[in-house]
Order: C-alpha cells, then sequence, then structure tokens
C-alpha cells in the first residue's frame, strides 16, 4: 500500500530496514533521506503487539533524522474496541494505545476505525485524526457483484455503515442484535428475517477477528429460506481458522485491503488520498 500510496501523490517511497535481534528485540534503520521531509509511515497493525515497537522506533528516528513531520497512515486502528473499563481493574487500552501514537506522531489516518462507545478519534488521541470511510468502495462491490441485495449489520453498532453502504446503492438494510458474552462467544438474534426473504442477504460488518459475530449471524440464513450470505467485511483480521469457518456458512466472503489477505478485493486505497 505505501508503494502504491506513493505512486498516486507523486511521492518519493522510502527504504526502512526492520529485523529482529536474536532476543527478538527489533532493529530499525532508514535508508532514506529525511531531513526537511514530510513523512508518512504506513503500517497497519493488525499484530500490534509485535509491530509497536519498531513503528514508534522509526518515527522517532524520521523526527531525529530531520523529518519535519510524521505522520501515520494506520488503513486498520488495533485496540480500539477496548473503549471501556467492562470489568474492574481493566485497562482501557483504546486510550493507551492512542497515548503511545500521539507521542510519537504528529497525525494519524485511519479507515473505519471501530468507535462504538467513543464517537470520536479526538477523544483518545491528542494529534490531528482523519477518518477514512470504506462504505463508498462496499458499495461500488456490492453494485457490481451482488443482484437484489438485502444489507445486514450484525449488532446494533454497524447500523452506521450499514445504513451508509444500503443508502449509496438504494438497496434495504436491517439490523441484527448481538451480546456478547466472551472472546469467541456471541448471540446473534434476527427477529422478522423470516418476512425479508426474496433478497440476497449481504452481511457488511467492520472486523471480522473470531468471525464469531458473522458466523452466528450467517447461520440465521440457514433456516429462514435466504440463501447463504455475502460477507463483506472492511478489516479483515480472521483470527485462527476463523476464515474457513465463515466461508462454509457464506456463498462468498469479501473484504478491503485495510489487512492483506486473500478475501481482500476492494481496494480503499484511493479512498486514503481522496
Ligand atoms: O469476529 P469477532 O471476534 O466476532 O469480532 C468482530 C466483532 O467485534 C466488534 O464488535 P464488538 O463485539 O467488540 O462489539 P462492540 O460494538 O460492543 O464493541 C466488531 O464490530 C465486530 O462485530
Amino acid at each position: 500500500m505505501a508503494a502504491q500510496l506513493a505512486e498516486i501523490t507523486n511521492s518519493a517511497l522510502g527504504a526502512l530496514e526492520l529485523r529482529r535481534f536474536p532476543d527478538q528485540e527489533t532493529y530499525v534503520r532508514i535508508a532514506s533521506e529525511m531531513a526537511g521531509k514530510s513523512v508518512e509511515l504506513v503500517c497497519t497493525l493488525a499484530h500490534p503487539d509485535p509491530q509497536l515497537p519498531g513503528l514508534l522506533f522509526a518515527a522517532y528516528t524520521a523526527r531525529e533524522l530531520g523529518a519535519t513531520s510524521v505522520g501515520l497512515i494506520a488503513p486498520y486502528l488495533a485496540y480500539m474496541r477496548q473503549d471501556k473499563r467492562f470489568s474492574d481493574g481493566e485497562s482501557v487500552s483504546s486510550r493507551h494505545f492512542a497515548r503511545l501514537l500521539s507521542g510519537a506522531f504528529d497525525r494519524v489516518v485511519t479507515v473505519d476505525p471501530h468507535l462504538h462507545r467513543i464517537h470520536d478519534l479526538d477523544e483518545v488521541f491528542s494529534i490531528k485524526t482523519k477518518v477514512v470511510h470504506a462504505a463508498p468502495a462496499l458499495a461500488d462491490w456490492i453494485t457490481t457483484h451482488v443482484e437484489n441485495p438485502l444489507i445486514i449489520g450484525p449488532d446494533s453498532e454497524s447500523a452506521q455503515w450499514v445504513s451508509d453502504v444500503a443508502g449509496r446503492i438504494g438497496a434495504p438494510h436491517l439490523v441484527l442484535s448481538k451480546i456478547r458474552h466472551g472472546d469467541r462467544n456471541v448471540e446473534v438474534t434476527a427477529p422478522g428475517l423470516e418476512n425479508r426473504t426474496g433478497y440476497q442477504p449481504v452481511l457488511v460488518d467492520d472486523i471480522a477477528s473470531s468471525g464469531r459475530t458473522m458466523i452466528e449471524a450467517a447461520r440465521h440464513f440457514e433456516t429462514t429460506g435466504f440463501p447463504k450470505p455475502v460477507c463483506v467485511v472492511v478489516h479483515a483480521l480472521f483470527a485462527g481458522d476463523a476464515y474457513e469457518a465463515l466461508k462454509a456458512v457464506s456463498s462468498r466472503v469479501v473484504s478491503t485491503n485495510t489487512v492483506p489477505h486473500v478475501s481482500a478485493d476492494i481496494s480503499i486505497t484511493s479512498l486514503i488520498v481522496s
């Protein structure tokens, strides 16, 4: 994506050397001229724990080498789901992660961050933020690939992008109801679904991690006279065998390229620079 962004914006593509020492510490070397440059580090944070030291060291190094400003383009921004102290003593890691990034960068650009109980990135970041929405790209893909779609969100939080996508296509939409009992244990209910047959269901969500949300939502179509759903996800994290398990209950699974994945057929690269 960094190469694509450099080409679209007619910018130079920098060279960053990143490797592990034998003890697993991170080695960083910037092999491009930084003096006087406005620098953007492109790093999708799908594996944030091993990625973070290198990312912070690269930002600090760019500044020490004379960059006038250092921005972060993180197509997927991690840790935004832990946005509340759900149990006593828990870290509100969205706030802490944002604080770490705010200390190293001058600005951050991301795609559809998980903003649920936080409504604006500025509530947790102290630097300039920009949010890019994938909805136009999702709507284009659905228009081209799905006939007679019914756009469905698996939980109340998805209502925002489901209604946006459906509105762009001129398709009906429906929002299901979800209760999360644990990391891999969610319960999805779909009241009234049997009254909406005659459409191709298209499940749309921001993140697939364990895949349980989409899988539990998809299962409702097995018994209600619909064809298997098409599943459209913005950020394809797909931990473990989540992708295979979701494919088994779907007619197709597709994601955007915010996270490199075999399902990433929807490009949002041009939206980042628009
Ligand atoms: O693939 P999974 O492991 O099911 O994770 C993906 C789900 O998690 C997020 O919502 P979450 O359940 O965190 O709910 P929230 O809206 O209350 O933050 C996200 O919006 C997806 O629906």
